[in-house]
């Protein structure tokens, strides 16, 4: 007698045990989310993250390229911030609005890891270009003016299209980065610059005393606060987004300006360093 209610008691236990596995195991409904313990961050984040290693690119080893002269103006060096007159060619500058004729997508942003449009935020197109060897070499002056920086690559080039109302909010370049895994440096290039407004601002970042920088920034009546540096064909700003101790340069928040008349077509080069990685 007492043994045959030990049975079925134990029974009672195994089916209550299996159940409550096969609840949770099916995501147990009813229950509000984060009770039981999901993915971790890490975890969540690992499709990005993997989806970031893919876009990563390095120029060909034997790439022949053709010299081209630009003038370097240090506009600052912590953060370091460079004014590249130059930067590429009017011949360069025209290729890339050429190859991203037929490539243009409304632009997005990124809200809490969710890639989103959002007009208020930023107004534009942007078009993935192909690796011809025009944009190779590209590749190859901006780690080459870096000096090779190791294990750094680039990120897969966008062009980015501003008709009049387009602009780029406030943010930082760098929001997402690790100790090994992070957005080191932008270069922020003018392809074509035939528009009123569309400059880059910097409002953490002081108007400089001399006026020998008036080629390159704004420097009449401005509402703007800080420097805003002038889209100038072939031109390019580049700068650092991290200290030597690799914390994020909060003086680098940015905005593209909103384009009054006209159009502004840029191309961003993003250096990311990804410690361990080879591109084959
Ligand atoms: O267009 C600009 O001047 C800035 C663009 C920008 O900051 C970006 O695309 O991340
Ligand atoms: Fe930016």
């Amino acid at each position: 007698m007492s043994s045959g209610q030990g049975f079925r008691w134990r029974t009672v236990v195994e089916v209550g045990l299996i159940s409550a596995v096969i609840y949770i195991l099916i995501g147990a409904p009813g229950l509000p989310a984060g009770i039981l313990p999901g993915p971790s961050a890490k975890e969540k984040d690992a499709p990005a993250a993997q989806a970031k290693i893919e876009s990563l690119v390095y120029p060909e080893k034997d790439l022949r390229c053709p010299e081209n002269e630009y003038d370097i103006h240090v506009f600052s060096t912590a953060p370091l911030i460079v004014y590249i007159d130059g930067f590429l060619s009017d011949n360069e500058a025209g290729h890339l609005v050429d190859i991203s004729d037929d490539k243009w997508q409304v632009s997005t942003v990124f809200n809490e890891g969710v890639e989103v449009t959002d007009a208020s935020v930023r107004k534009s197109e942007k078009a993935l270009i192909e690796r011809d060897d025009v944009v190779q070499c590209i590749e190859q002056r901006a780690l080459s003016i870096q000096g090779w920086p190791k294990e750094t690559f680039i990120e897969r080039l966008w062009t980015q299209r501003y008709n009049v109302s387009g602009h780029y909010a406030l943010h930082y370049d760098w929001a997402t980065s690790s100790k090994s895994s992070r957005r080191v440096s932008t270069f922020m290039v003018y392809l074509s610059a035939d528009c009123e407004g569309g400059g880059t601002n910097f409002p953490k970042i002081q108007k400089p005393d001399d006026a020998k920088w008036c080629e390159y920034v704004e420097c009449g009546e401005t509402r703007d606060e800080g420097v805003t540096f002038k889209s100038r064909k072939g031109a390019a700003v580049f700068w650092t987004n991290f200290d030597a101790d690799g914390r994020g340069y909060k003086e680098t928040i940015h905005a593209g300006m909103p384009v009054t008349s006209g159009t502004k077509i840029g191309l961003n080069i993003w250096s990311w360093y990804q410690a361990g990685h080879r591109v084959g």
